[in-house]
């Protein structure tokens, strides 16, 4: 474990979560707008998922975290993500961003380096999403990875180099990074990634942790390990990812800060 990092910084920043009760603008895909904010809520944050052009900025003056995720862009909601962002940038508050499927098409790319002038807080994506950022390269199938978190610990701290963002690679271990402290947190349930939009969630509730931590690196390492002890948690009752969801909504919300003692840090 990092010495920067201790379970004692992870159960405070739970802790405040609970008592604080973030506001957090999310402009998120599709898909993701249900899981994302029930997972706020269950994790004690307040969600608001507003991401016109028309409002986009507005709402950012409220909140106390941005998320934006690229996963179902366009145009309009392109613009909606640059106020935002700017807004966060501007007032510092944190604004965390999902490039989801990066490598998959230009305009992906074209938005995700356009955004990333914003410098957000945090940068969470899974491993081939990393990889296709550190290369500027095609990588993954779709949304979904190809290669291990763990496979790619020196292209997530050459990238939160380059960005000044802490960067999140999630996976079996989470790898989370601000390019001279790299934090690993283990556990989970290995069908959590079959659970479409988990990641974008996981960004989400990253949002909700770094708008209450002391910094987005612990804030990171606080949302991951509550995925990964209520995700294990869920799975002991589970079936499949079609039972694990909403176990995994349960044990988010009953979930005390004083639990995550249980998750390994290293
Ligand atoms: N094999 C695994 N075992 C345990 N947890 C996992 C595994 N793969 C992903 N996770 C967890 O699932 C959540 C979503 O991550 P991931 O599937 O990598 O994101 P994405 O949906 O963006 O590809 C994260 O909390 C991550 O820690
Ligand atoms: C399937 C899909 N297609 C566009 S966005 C999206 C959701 C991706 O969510 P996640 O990256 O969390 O699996
Ligand atoms: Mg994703």
């Amino acid at each position: 474990m990092s010495a920067d990092i201790s379970v004692d910084h992870v159960v405070d920043t739970v802790h405040r979560l609970h008592e604080q009760t973030p506001l957090v603008q999310c402009i998120t895909n599709y898909v993701s707008m249900d899981l994302a904010a029930n997972v706020l809520n269950a994790a004690h944050a307040s969600p608001a998922m507003v991401h016109d052009e028309r409002e986009a900025a507005e709402m950012a003056r409220l909140a106390s975290a941005v998320v934006v995720n690229i996963g179902t862009l366009s145009p309009p909601w392109v613009t909606g993500m640059h106020e935002a962002a700017s807004v966060a940038a501007e007032r510092g508050i944190p604004w965390v961003l999902d490039p989801v499927a990066v490598g998959a098409t230009a305009y992906r790319r074209e938005t995700t380096n356009a955004l990333l002038t914003h410098r957000p807080a945090v940068i969470r994506a899974n491993a081939s999403e990393i990889v296709a950022l550190a290369t500027a390269q095609g990588a993954g199938r779709g949304v979904d990875s190809t290669h291990d978190s763990t496979a790619v610990v020196e292209q997530a701290q050459a990238l939160a180099s380059a960005t000044g963002s802490v960067v999140v690679v999630s996976g079996a271990s989470d790898v989370v990074t601000d390019s001279v402290t790299t934090v690993i947190v283990d556990g989970g349930d290995p069908r959590m990634p079959l659970i479409s939009a988990l990641g974008c969630a996981a960004t989400a509730l990253v949002g909700g942790a770094a708008a209450v931590a002391p910094t987005p690196l612990l804030g990171a390492v606080a949302a991951m390990a509550m995925l990964a002890n209520a995700g294990e948690r869920a799975g002991r009752s589970a079936q499949g990812p079609g039972t694990l969801r909403p176990a995994l909504l349960d044990a988010l919300w009953a979930q005390r800060p004083e639990d995550l003692r249980d998750v390994v840090l290293r």
